[in-house]
Parts: C-alpha cells; structure tokens; sequence
C-alpha cells in the first residue's frame, strides 16, 4: 500500500520569537508641569510560538513549507504608564501525538496529546521595565528604562506519532488495506480533505452502541525491518503507543500460521520489547478460501492469544473481530 504524499509526520523548522518592547523613560509632563516624575510604560512582551493540539488535524503537512516561523516583537511601553502592546503569539496547531525536540540536542521538550491543548515552543522576550520602577528616594527622576529581552532563533523538531488503538501488523499482502477500509465505514471530511487522502492508513472504526476506535495501517513491515530496512523502520514508530497489535496472517501464507506470528512478534520485540507487553490478537484473513477441514486443521495449530478466522472480502467474522478488539482495548 502506499503512504499518501500528503501525510507528513516530521519538520524541522526554525523558530523565532519575538523581541520584548523597550520600557519607556518618559517624565510626567502637562499644562501644570514641565517635568514631573517619571511615567515611563513597560514594554510588551515578544510573541510566544505555541504548539496547540487538535483533533481535526491529522498531519503536519501544513508545516512542511513553513521552514521560519517568526512572532511579532512586543511594542514599546508609552507615557502615561502606558504599556507596549504585547507581541503577537504564532500558533502552530498539530495532530494529537505530536513531539516536539530541540533539532541540536535531540531532546524531547514535550508532547501534545489533548485537544485544545497548549504548550509554548520558543518563548518571547520579556518586556522591558519603565521608568516608574526605578524611582527611589535617591532617584526622583530616574531617565533610563530597561530594554525588551531578545527574542530567541531555535530549530525544532515536531514529529508525529499516530495515537491509534489497533496497530495492525503483517506483511505486505496480508489484507490489512482491505480490512481497514471493510471495518472504517465513517470517512469524515476533516479539514477539506477527504479523511483517506490525509492519512490512507488510518481508519475510525465504528462500534456498537456509537463507540468507535482508530486502526492504524503500518506499511511495509518486513524481515529485517528492525534493523532500518524498506520502509518499515518508519513505521514502527507509529504503533509503539498503540494500546492492541492486530496480527494478520494471510489463510494462504505458505509458512504455519505460528510460524509467521512468531516472525512478525520477534521483528517488533527487535525494534522495541516494550512493544511485547501490549495486548496482541490474531486474524487469520482471507479465510474465504480455507475448506472446513482446512480450517479445523489449522486451528489445531494456532498461537495462545485470542485468534480469529475472518475475511474482509466475504465480511465474515468482522463484528466479531471487533468485539474481540474491543475487549482487548478495554482489557
Ligand atoms: N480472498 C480474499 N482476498 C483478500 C481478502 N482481503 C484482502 N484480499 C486480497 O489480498 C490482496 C492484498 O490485500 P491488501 O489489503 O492490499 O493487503 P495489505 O496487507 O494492505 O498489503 P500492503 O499494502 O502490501 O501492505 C488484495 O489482492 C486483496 O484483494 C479476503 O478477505 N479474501
């Protein structure tokens, strides 16, 4: 299957904040007074970048073209106590699941994962104090303000990692296309992309009584794809956080369906162990083309987790095969 070209799950992008204004250094003045006491304002803070959660969004495709995100620098503060007006903040909205990293340290700076919410990427300069804040009893009229803060110029990282509940896994060929788009009937409009062309590989899938679960498509899992190999590698990273792996084997695949279970389980404990203590199910597919004798044979033999024989094409077995997911994301 093929990743849609517009699904992007990584940028680096650089980002400037904005400057904090001046305070100001004004003496009071009017009709009365030729020079009274100071009422410089304090500048306005330098805009903020702030990274902010959505769930409409399921890519950071509208970042990719984006490489210099600079905030507004904070005004300088006035008389009359007058503040600067403050920067204005960027906001760049992510998919939930997004990380953020320093690009230099590779450090991980946070994660977002709730709709709505907010984290400050690069943070605006402070403003700078007015003058009204340095008057003592030694210094009735003081002339001088603080400037604004600098802004700061950091690369950074945002990366996305799919937060699906089923994370299916199998080789190329196994029906986990055919599966995805049997169990995912809602196809919402989402941002004025069709659902599928954004992401292709990741279905809502909707369940009795109006719940649903999202189901994640991770291409191209093949021998060796641990160790970087095809496409795979890249994938991986997506399923880490998915709390059931769906393991499909193919009703013709020309090993035992053991065997081919057992190849699949020991790719992912090579690229992450943890990945060995999530709830694992299996779905024999394509089991429209087993006889019944064939399929009494092959259960003689199956692996000890909960395993069921479906086909996407005949829709055999498929509520039941959400019901069994269900239950194992609930577990
Ligand atoms: N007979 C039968 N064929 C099926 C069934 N499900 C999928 N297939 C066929 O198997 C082939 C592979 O199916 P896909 O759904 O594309 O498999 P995939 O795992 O997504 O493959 P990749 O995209 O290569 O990872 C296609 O020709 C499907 O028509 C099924 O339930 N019964």
């Amino acid at each position: 299957m093929s990743q849609g070209s517009n699904f992007v799950d990584y940028v680096k992008i650089c980002c400037r904040s904005g400057k904090g204004g001046a305070g100001s250094a004004h003496l009071h003045r009017d009709v009365l007074t030729s020079m009274g006491g100071p009422d410089g304002g304090d500048g306005g803070r330098g805009g903020h970048i702030i990274v902010k959660g959505s769930i409409h969004i399921w890519t950071l495709l509208h970042l990719k073209y984006r490489k210099h995100i600079i905030a507004e620098d904070g005004g300088a503060g006035g008389s009359s106590h007058k503040s600067g007006k403050q920067g204005k903040d960027e906001i760049l909205e992510v998919p939930l699941g997004t990380i953020a990293r320093d690009a230099e340290t590779g450090e991980v700076l946070f994660e977002i994962t709730k709709d709505g919410e907010t984290k400050i990427l690069t943070a605006g300069g402070r403003g700078g104090l007015g003058n009204a804040h340095f008057k003592s009893p030694t210094q009735q009229t003081p002339r001088f303000a603080q400037p604004g803060e600098q802004g700061q110029e950091v690369w950074n990282i945002l990366e996305l990692k799919v937060l699906a509940d089923v994370g299916l896994v199998g080789f190329p060929n196994a029906g986990k296309s055919t599966l995805l788009s049997v169990v995912s009937a809602a196809k919402p409009e989402i941002a004025d992309y069709p659902f599928t062309t954004i992401v292709p590989n990741l279905g809502i899938v909707s369940y009795r009584g109006g719940k649903s679960f999202v189901m994640a498509d991770i291409p191209g899992i093949i021998e060796g794809a641990s160790q970087g190999k095809g496409l795979g590698y890249r994938f991986l990273r997506h399923i880490e956080r998915n709390s059931v792996l769906l393991f499909m084997v193919p009703a013709d695949t020309s090993r035992s369906i053991k065997e081919e279970y057992e190849i699949l389980k020991r790719e992912l404990e090579s690229y992450n162990s943890e990945l060995m203590q999530k709830p694992h199910v299996l779905a024999i597919t394509k089991s429209d083309m087993l006889d019944e004798e064939l399929m009494a044979e092959m259960k003689q033999d199956l692996p000890k987790i909960p395993a069921i024989f479906i086909s996407s094409v005949a829709e055999k077995n498929i509520l039941e095969l959400k019901d069994m997911l269900w239950k194992a994301i609930e577990g």
